[in-house]
């Protein structure tokens, strides 16, 4: 088991997100606003989504990495905290997938 959480990732996240440190990709990421930040994570996204498709393990590993890093400054750069995910998540335990996509309201 890793001693490195998402709780980690997220403080590294808002640590780096409004330094100005010109070496910060997370800085530079940051100042491009939510839209383009929101592109990137679609972006590692399919990556990960092929490295699963093709069954590369490793690609996959580090694709998934790339992916939470750039979801965790998505969150960061629209004020949500991982915080509010686990709560969603927690909410969720008890019931099965199908009964909570049965119970989201109509769209
Ligand atoms: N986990 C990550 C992480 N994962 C991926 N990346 C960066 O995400 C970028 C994605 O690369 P791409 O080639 O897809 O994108 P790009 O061409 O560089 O960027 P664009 O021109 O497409 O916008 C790379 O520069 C990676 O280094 C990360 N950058 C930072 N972190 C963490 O954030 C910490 C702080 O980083 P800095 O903010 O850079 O100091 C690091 O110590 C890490 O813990």
């Amino acid at each position: 088991m890793s001693e490195f959480s998402l709780d980690d990732l997220a403080a590294i996240v808002k640590r780096r997100a409004y330094s100005d440190d010109a070496s910060s990709y997370t800085a530079k990421l940051m100042a491009k606003g939510p839209a383009r930040i929101a592109k990137k994570f679609g972006e590692e996204a399919v990556e990960a989504v092929i490295a699963a498709v093709e069954g590369d393990r490793d690609a996959l590993v580090s694709e998934t990495a790339d992916v939470l890093y750039h979801l965790a400054v998505l969150l960061e750069s629209r004020g949500v905290a991982f915080d509010a995910v686990f709560a969603e998540l927690a909410r969720r335990t008890g019931q099965t997938g199908l009964e909570e996509k049965a119970s989201r309201p109509a769209e």
